[in-house]
């Protein structure tokens, strides 16, 4: 049975929250958790986490609880965290080089395995391993390495023309770092980082709370 047909948007963007959670949990040797003491901790009230994860069968919660383990593994297999994921990034700003360099993302199987940039002072540079190349040879690069998810980090003026690149050589998703919607076909999946949006909607929050 497909456990992810019918689920909505709202469940599937909690499911990271609670993976990262059920790994601290692990790295605290927790073997069982109720939904009472995971709402505690997360925040969510705990009719709200069974109903999710009723949604993917109930993760064949027993006695006390759900088993840390378990649910940490089978959220992870919902989420895709079992396979690894080849990635690259196009721009090698500040945003991109951030990424680069952040090293959670390999612990979790998100493996760089190129930088790109059309600035000939970045060219050549390394970021960890790996060294920034020019965009030009994109396709040659992605004609011989095989990449899952490729990271748009260039200027909103250039990230349409960055995700055709990426949608012509045959990649399937796209997370955007820049502040436009991109148009893809319906088999390219595309996650949106627009931070300038979610500094609004802190203002917002903060707002409400003043007028109440
Ligand atoms: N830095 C932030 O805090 C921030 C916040 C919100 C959104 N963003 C967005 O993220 C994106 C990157 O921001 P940044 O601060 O890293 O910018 P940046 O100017 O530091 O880096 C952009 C990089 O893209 C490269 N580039 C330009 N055109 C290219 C092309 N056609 N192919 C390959 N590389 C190309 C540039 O040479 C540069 O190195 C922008 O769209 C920006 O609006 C950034």
């Amino acid at each position: 049975m497909d456990k992810k047909r019918d689920i909505s948007m709202a469940v599937i963007k909690r499911l990271p929250k609670y993976y990262r959670h059920l790994a601290e949990l692990l790295r605290n040797d927790v073997d069982r958790i109720s939904s009472k003491e995971l709402s505690d901790k997360i925040g969510f009230t705990a009719s709200q986490i069974r109903q999710d994860f009723n949604c993917f069968g109930g993760f064949g919660q027993q006695g006390y609880g759900y088993n840390v383990k378990e649910l940490y593994n089978e959220i992870g297999k919902i989420l895709g965290t079992d396979k690894e994921y080849n990635t690259i990034i196009v721009g090698a700003g500040n945003i991109g080089q951030a990424i680069a360099n952040y090293s959670r993302f390999e612990k979790v199987g998100f493996n760089l395995k190129g930088i790109f940039d059309t600035n000939p002072k970045l060219i050549g540079v390394r970021i960890k391993d790996i060294e920034i190349e020019d965009v030009d040879n994109i396709d040659a690069f992605l004609s011989k390495n095989s990449v899952d998810i490729g990271i748009i980090c260039v200027p909103a003026n250039t990230a349409q023309k960055i995700a055709d690149l990426f949608v012509s050589n045959g990649i399937k998703g796209i997370w955007n770092f820049a502040p436009v919607d991109l148009d893809v076909p319906e088999d390219v999946s595309v996650e949106n980082v627009h931070l300038l949006e979610s500094m609004l909607t802190l203002v917002y929050l903060m707002n409400e709370q003043k007028a109440k």
